[in-house]
């Protein structure tokens, strides 16, 4: 495996005058990389259009004029598909006065081979995430390259006539079938789909193209070379033909949405704003305000040192628990080392919320005054948020005051001061790429974005033992005191009594005792439908079937497990118990508890989706690649399986697809795969993680783009999707015929210094409406499409007798799925990244396996 980050060569881009590449996206989930390939390794300034972009189709040929050469990009689908190729076709049918140089990648350079004269077939096995040596004869664009390994990422391949895949002997020279088409380059090392294309050119026009992906993080450096070498090429044909580009470039650029030029115009993001998200941004500051009382900024806060605290124990210490409380607990595990209390303050903390839906946002504190304004799209929300951090951000204050505010001014150590928690649905997500979501969507009552104003707050710093307790609120210092105090009494009694848990005298403990028992009872009564094992298999193919077509690169499949718990007494299930029971269960770095408008959610997470700091240092931890740990299955042999070709191939694709993700936001030079691969073990499971870093350009936080835009632009995460992102959220949203609601969105902070942390919602259970206690609510309708099944056919399950498991034999129907009068559903949502390599069984075990570190905590003890 090449190095993680690597440093690009510069072809000397001050020796001639700036070229100007326009890159034709197929909406790939790895363009960004490319272009920002071409800008370091051309010296090029790159301009991108979308293959859909009707006003660049119809004007294609002028716009042409203001280029030098065209990149044209990989993507989903098939060149013989005019949707999938769009505007590229224009490209092979240019007249000799419009001729410019073009490079086809990967679907770019399938169509150059379709549209002379080659067919297009499937390979027998196609190959996403796989790197193989490129064999060439050191001609044209290969000359000086001697040992180039590539990642390749496709379903199809280009056969020139006679020598077809599975040709013994290499051909370099054209033949009938395709009397324009040069072979160059080929794969020789695939036993099961024999020599594939690699790379070509035609032989009269400047077109050349390559099969492979010269961006990915795994093609070796001469991935670079290649590209240099093609623009010396085209350089010199562009000499050789006088051709110069028009004058009047600003006309042209017109006919390109700027939807797509905004990929790359990264310097000109702005927090640019309507006037109705104005007018929606002040009132909601001004609720804030209200609410907090104060219309200048203040932070003030304390630390104390506290080795060991518990998050939990301080919530109960502080009567936080329940629901004024979210909480953000790296339970001490050894990948995290921040906790922190969101204290939410009913009827004061404002609370806003987005639905997708029907494009609402909406805020209040929940006494009686909640104002709701009609947005267009998702995209007038960020910037709502990003002013409401602003306008709280104390540094800031300080700097319009004139006050030179010094390191000791703030907890710089601390990565919340206070600002906006929650979470961020999938669905949300699906909106930011422009995906429809599943129709049932508009059944939910959960909102797609679902974030409280958190002026008091602690955070617990287990690495140094210190803890910060903060308040945005003016004149705090009692909270402050009160918050001290209670730390400190804890750190007294658990001086006098080593065990924390019982030193908070026996009201607490009986308390436990009696929450526990009432919770276990109440599990004992609850029903579990798990996905039914031959449908979800079902589905693995079908995905593995748009995988063979050439629709994705991977899949990430999931379903659902339901939870009926009945309500006793007309009381709900007490989340927070759950949650602590949780967490001792599944320990993860990405614990959360949080009870917020509607939703619930009860979380171990293991994922970090990305986490930036007020230094603006972006990181990435994709997982991918996962391996069930049982006693058979030692380190060294979860190593082994997750070394392998499958795994890694998984990794690999989404490690570049992320790689995009932030390119598009900071530009690709600011990117690097810091960790590529690495096996972590957490309580149930081995797995493989990738870390991508970027900085975000040091300029104004006003100008310049902030986490909040990283954010917003790498959603839906990428490891739950599969890529590229956008064909795939639309196979799975088919196939999983459900709305994904919560699950694969991402929860976490915006602080209101610039910081912010957010993970991938997974390995949680999550309740729909919001069940205080004392309260109940009727069972929603149970789904029966023949989708689940109402028992669990986990074999290592140990309660696989207990009524809320139901033997398979007694293999039942929805019927036998019974709805109490009063219960409410709990949801847990599983799955994995279907390949081409993978099993249906292999496929269906892994989600399980995950469903499991969750469901687990529903079982009665
Ligand atoms: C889909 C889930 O997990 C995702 C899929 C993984 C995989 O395919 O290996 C690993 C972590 C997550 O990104 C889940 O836990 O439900
Ligand atoms: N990466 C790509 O461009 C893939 C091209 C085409 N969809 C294939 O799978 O072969």
């Amino acid at each position: 495996m090449p190095g993680a980050a690597r440093p690009l060569g510069i072809a000397n881009p001050a020796a001639k005058k700036r070229r100007h590449i326009l890159y034709v996206d197929a909406y790939d989930s790895f363009s960004n990389s490319i272009v920002g390939l071409l800008e370091q390794s051309l010296g090029a300034t790159v301009t991108t259009v979308r293959i859909d972009d009707t006003t660049a189709y119809e004007n294609f040929t002028t716009i042409l004029k203001a280029f030098d050469a065209v990149v044209v990009g990989p993507g989903p689908g098939h060149p013989a598909n005019p949707n999938d190729v769009g505007l590229i076709n224009q490209l092979w049918s240019l007249g000799s006065d419009d001729l410019l140089p073009v490079f086809g990648i990967c679907l770019g350079f399938q169509s150059l081979c379709l549209a002379h004269g080659a067919s297009i077939q499937r390979l027998r096995q196609a190959r996403h995430g796989i790197i193989s040596t490129i064999s060439h004869n050191r001609t044209d664009i290969f000359r000086n390259i001697t040992n180039l390994r590539a990642t390749q990422y496709h379903s199809l391949c280009a056969v020139l006539g006679d020598h077809s895949s599975n040709s013994a002997q290499l051909q370099w020279q054209t033949n009938d079938q395709c009397p324009e088409i040069q072979p160059l380059a080929w794969d020789i090392e695939d036993e099961t789909n024999g020599s594939i294309l690699m790379a070509a050119r035609h032989t009269g026009k400047p077109f050349w193209g390559v099969q492979f992906h010269p961006e990915s993080i795994c093609t070796s450096e001469e991935g670079i070379e290649l590209l240099q070498r093609w623009w010396v090429q085209a350089e010199e044909w562009l000499a050789f033909r006088s051709r110069v580009v028009a004058h009047n470039r600003t006309t042209a650029l017109n006919y390109i949405s700027s939807a797509a030029i905004t990929v790359t115009a990264r310097d000109k993001i702005k927090h640019t704003m309507q006037d109705q998200n104005r007018s929606a941004t002040l009132s909601l500051a001004e609720t804030i305000q209200l609410s907090t009382g104060s219309h200048t900024p203040t932070l003030q806060w304390a630390a104390h040192f506290a080795s060991c605290l518990s998050p939990i124990v301080l919530a109960e210490a502080l009567g936080l628990d329940r629901d004024d409380i979210i909480l953000l607990d790296s339970q001490n595990h050894s990948m995290g080392r921040f906790s922190m209390l969101g204290v939410v303050v009913p009827g004061e903390t404002v609370k806003i919320t987005y639905r997708s839906w029907d494009r609402t946002l909406r805020y209040g504190n929940g006494s009686g005054n909640e104002q709701v304004v009609q947005l267009r799209s998702i995209d007038q929300t960020w910037p709502i948020f990003q002013e409401v951090l602003d306008l709280h951000d104390p540094k800031k204050q300080r700097q319009y005051r004139g006050f030179n505010s010094t390191d000791e001014d703030f907890p710089y150590e601390s990565p919340f001061w206070g600002g906006l928690m929650g979470y961020i649905s999938y669905e949300a997500g699906l909106e930011t790429i422009g995906v429809e979501p599943h129709e049932s969507v508009a059944e939910s009552s959960i909102p797609d974005i679902n974030f409280a104003f958190i002026p008091r707050s602690v955070v617990i710093d287990h690495a140094t033992g210190k803890t910060y307790i903060q308040s945005l609120l003016p004149n705090d210092s009692a909270w402050i005191a009160h918050v001290g105090q209670t730390l400190k009494n804890l750190t007294r009694e658990r001086e006098l009594v080593s065990e924390s848990r019982t030193a908070r005298g026996g009201i607490e403990v009986s308390r436990e005792l009696r929450e526990g028992l009432e919770m276990e009872k109440r599990l004992s009564l609850s029903q579990i439908r798990t996905p039914e094992e031959q449908n979800y298999r079902n589905k693995v193919l079908r995905c593995q079937d748009s995988l063979a077509a050439g629709d994705s690169y991977e899949l990430c499949l999931t379903d659902e497990t339901l939870i009926e718990v009945p309500s006793i007494d007309a009381r709900g299930l007490n989340a927070w118990a759950l949650y602590k029971k949780l967490r001792h269960t599944n320990p993860a770095p990405y614990g959360a508890y949080l009870q917020l408008s509607n939703a619930t959610v009860v979380g171990t997470s293991p994922e970090r989706f990305l986490k930036w700091d007020r230094e603006g240092n972006c990181q990435f931890r994709p997982i991918k690649g996962t391996v069930k740990k049982s006693a058979m299955m030692t380190r060294e042999a979860a190593h082994e399986i997750l070394n392998s070709s499958k795994e890694q191939a998984e990794n690999l694709m989404i490690v570049d697809l992320i790689r995009h993700d932030l390119s598009g936001v900071i530009g690709a030079e600011r990117c690097s795969v810091t960790k590529l691969m690495s096996v972590e073990e957490y309580e149930h499971v081995y797995q493989l993680v990738s870390v991508i870093e970027g900085q975000l350009p040091k300029s104004n936080r006003d100008e310049g783009p902030t986490g909040l835009d990283v954010l917003k632009a790498s959603l839906p995460p990428g490891s739950m999707t599969g890529a590229p992102k956008k064909r795939s959220c639309e196979i799975l949203r088919d196939i999983e015929q459900r709305p994904r609601g919560i699950y694969s969105g991402v929860l976490g902070y915006l602080d209101v210094g610039g910081a912010g942390d957010f993970s991938v919602v997974i390995r949680t259970a999550l309740r729909d409406a919001s069940t205080p206690e004392g309260s109940t609510r009727m069972a929603r309708d149970v789904d029966t499409s023949g989708d689940s099944t109402p028992h669990s056919n986990f074999e290592y399950t140990p309660s696989n007798t207990s009524p809320r498991y139901p033997s398979p034999s007694a293999s039942v129907r929805e019927v036998d799925f019974v709805s109490h009068e009063s219960t409410e559903t709990w949801r847990i949502g599983a799955g994995g990244a279907v390949t081409i390599q993978s099993t249906d069984e292999g496929e269906f075990l892994e989600m399980e396996t995950k469903v499991m570190t969750a469901l687990t905590v529903f079982q009665s003890k």
